[in-house]
């Protein structure tokens, strides 16, 4: 019965609408039965997940401010409809796995319960609130990040784990979306300035070069109003098989 089950899952990523890594290397995918929002789940969890870049209660009128800019970005002119708009708002959900067919490693991986690790504290505010916009056309993106009182590394300031946390997962973004499944390989960080505890700052991502298999973004992250640089990075991301996610090396 559970092998029936697992067969059933679909793999998703969490940044996309739509699932995009239909099939584990080397395993037969099945397209459910039901949409992914009606489909039996295995797990006490809602089958309808939460999207974590809408606006909530916690936060700023600033974090509020520079979201409605870069929304407002994403609409297509009423009076130019035939024109798209460059820019598009990532939906953010808290698991990248939701129905998944797959071997022992997946499986276990389900037991846990994995969460993403930036979407993992339930109350709002708390951490790291953050939406990302992508620019296809510029091949670039801008995240508005408010950093939330349990990432206090300095006194009153954010810690820098947390700004790195934040840089692979918009470099990261940025990468996924331009070369599919991707793993970061390499990271490097500036901090330039202290970022102060609660502030909302942009994370600004820009594709660098794409050669062979590798995918280099550069990364500055700004105050709001973009006068100030708090820091500066350069990411590498490889290309990788979903099987190597799941110990296959091909
Ligand atoms: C499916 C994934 C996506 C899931 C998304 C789910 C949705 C969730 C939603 C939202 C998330 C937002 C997004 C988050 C993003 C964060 C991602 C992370 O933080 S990943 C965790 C930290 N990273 C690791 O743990 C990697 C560990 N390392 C490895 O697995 C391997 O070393 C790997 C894959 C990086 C490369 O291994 P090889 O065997 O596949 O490839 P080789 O041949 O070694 O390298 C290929 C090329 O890259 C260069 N290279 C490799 N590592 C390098 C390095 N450190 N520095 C410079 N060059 C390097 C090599 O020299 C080679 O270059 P030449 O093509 O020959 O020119």
């Amino acid at each position: 019965m559970l092998r029936h089950m697992m067969r059933r899952l679909v793999l998703f990523q969490g940044q996309h609408q739509q699932p995009t890594f239909r099939a584990l290397r080397g395993t037969k995918m099945k397209t459910p039965r039901h949409s992914p929002g009606l489909a039996l789940s295995i797990w006490t969890l809602s089958s309808k997940p939460r999207d974590f870049s809408q606006p909530n209660s916690s936060w700023s009128p600033e974090m509020r401010k520079v979201y409605d800019h870069y929304n407002a970005l994403c609409a297509t002119d009423p009076e130019n409809e035939s024109e798209k708009s460059p820019w598009m708002k990532l939906p953010s959900y808290n698991r990248s796995i939701k129905y998944a067919t797959g071997g022992i490693h997946l499986s276990k991986l389900i037991q846990a319960e994995a969460r993403l690790f930036t979407r993992n504290v339930k109350e709002q505010g708390a951490t790291f609130e953050y939406v990302v916009f992508i620019n296809k056309e510029e091949k670039s993106c801008v995240c508005v990040f408010q950093s939330g009182r349990l990432l206090e590394g300095a006194p009153g300031h954010v810690h820098g784990g947390a700004i790195a946390t934040m840089i692979d997962t918009v470099t990261g973004t940025l990468a996924g979306f331009l070369s599919g499944p991707i793993m970061t390989a390499n990271l490097n960080i500036d901090y330039r300035s202290p970022m102060p505890l609660g502030s909302v700052v942009l994370i600004h991502c820009v594709l660098d070069r794409i050669e062979r298999r590798k995918t280099y973004i550069t990364c500055k992250v700004t105050s709001a109003d973009e006068s100030k640089l708090y820091t500066e990075a350069t990411a590498l991301f490889v290309s990788i098989s979903v099987g190597h996610l799941f110990g296959s090396r091909s």
